[in-house]
């Protein structure tokens, strides 16, 4: 048997940090000292399963916020550094992470839990369902041309790099993106991203609209070696915050004038982007492939249901089945006007996995049930998609 602790002492989240790098394997090395690691994590959410005084598994977590349909945001905790040694897979470990990690999220009034998953078969047995995806986009610029009727709505100005990760911080705190899905960013994340810097080339763009910054793209150069004369030059997005669409074109109209640059890449942008629409001829932009990207745990399904908004129409009852978190379990009652717990069995019956997938509007209740991932009539099911639909695909836009 293993014994579970939260981690503290620089030793010991050095150690969590070592277990899940040779746990992933392949990820590019970070120069973690026990100087720095104490900046890379949140005071009490390490947590470690040791086989005697080896630690041999361990999961991590920073608090935040998550923006659900119609903008109100919940208190999120953001899952990372999951990862148990090769040596002791397949013994429960990671499950009696997990599960320590939700009990205690669910205790200190976490409504939601997200993480990145590295294989989507891990997480759906803890109540983890997929909340958002996203798409990788190409442009192709000899091709890409803005339409004329593209409007300007503000400026983009280069910054110096020095420095700018605290504007690019304070950007998006100040502009926080009303998209559902949205998440706000840790400043351990920020910590991270310092200590990755290096001194290849990496240009940062600020987007003002009246004014007041409230946007910013960071890029860089794919191969650096192969400028000079090379006869495909790529830039890469390494980081985008448009809150609106307009700002979104506008840093599109400042990549596009980018003298030199063949191909642009967009790894992660919502699968509803406007980009395709923004060009005049929309095959300049290829959207090439689209993969999940938040895996959502509802902690607390009241409160969760409760703060989103709803579409018109009438209110369905749902029950919510949820072995690991059984105080979540029962029938609620969802409509324009509210959430309410009711008794008895829901026209439509679910598990918190499924109910986690549809929360953001990321998937309709129709095509769950198609999978037969929801039991329900044809009519609780068309009541369900009206109140539960949004007008836009959620998106995260970070990765952790
Ligand atoms: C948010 C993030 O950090 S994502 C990164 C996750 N980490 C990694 O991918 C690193 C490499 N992998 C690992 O460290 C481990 O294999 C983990 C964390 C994925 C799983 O840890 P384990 O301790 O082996 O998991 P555990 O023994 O608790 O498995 C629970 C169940 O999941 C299954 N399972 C776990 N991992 C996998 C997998 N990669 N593929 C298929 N099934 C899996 C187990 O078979 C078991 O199934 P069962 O309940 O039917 O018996």
């Amino acid at each position: 048997m293993v014994e579970i602790r939260v981690l503290r002492t620089p030793d010991e989240l050095l150690a969590s940090q070592q277990v899940f790098r040779a746990a992933m394997v392949g990820l590019p090395s970070l120069p973690v000292t026990r100087d720095v690691v104490s900046t890379l994590r949140e005071p009490g959410l390490t947590y470690g399963a040791y086989d005697g005084s080896t630690l041999v598994g361990t999961t991590d977590g920073g608090v935040g916020a998550l923006t659900l349909p119609g903008g109100a945001a919940v208190s999120h905790l953001a899952v990372t550094h999951v990862g148990v040694l090769p040596t002791h897979t397949r013994r429960g470990i990671v499950s009696a992470l997990l599960r320590r990690q939700l009990r205690d999220a669910r205790d200190a009034g976490h409504v939601v839990a997200t993480l990145r998953a590295s294989e989507a078969v891990i997480y759906g047995r803890y109540g983890y369902g997929v909340a958002t995806s996203s798409v990788r986009a190409e442009v192709i610029t000899a091709r890409a041309r803005l339409r004329d009727g593209v409007a300007t709505s503000g400026t983009t100005r280069l910054v110096d790099r020095e420095g700018s990760l605290d504007r690019q911080a304070a950007i998006l705190d100040e502009n926080p993106s009303a998209r559902p899905g949205f998440v706000s960013r840790l400043s351990i994340w920020w910590a991270a991203h310092r200590l990755r810097e290096d001194d290849k080339p990496v240009w940062v763009a600020v987007h003002s609209t009246d004014g007041r910054d409230d946007g910013y793209v960071r890029y860089r150069p794919t191969d650096p070696s192969q400028w000079w004369s090379g006869a495909d030059r790529r830039v890469v997005v390494e980081d985008l915050h448009a809150p609106t669409d307009a700002v979104f074109a506008d840093l599109l109209r400042f990549l596009l004038r980018l003298d030199l640059v063949d191909r642009i890449t967009f790894p992660a942008l919502p699968v509803d982007t406007v980009l395709p629409l923004l060009v005049h001829d929309r095959r300049a932009v290829r959207l090439q492939s689209t993969s999940d990207e938040t895996w959502l745990r509802i902690l607390d399904i009241h409160a969760a249901l409760a703060a989103r908004t709803y579409g018109s129409g009438s209110p369905v009852t749902v029950t919510v089945d949820d072995d690991e978190l059984p105080e979540n379990a029962g029938t609620v009652e969802v409509g324009p006007d509210g959430v309410r717990r009711v008794d008895g069995p829901g026209a439509v019956r679910v598990h918190v996995r499924e109910l986690a997938a549809v929360l953001l509007g990321g998937t309709s209740w129709r095509a769950l049930a198609t999978a037969g991932l929801v039991t329900a009539d044809a009519d609780a099911l068309a009541a369900a998609d009206a109140l539960f639909a949004t007008d836009r695909a959620p998106f995260a836009g970070v990765g952790f």
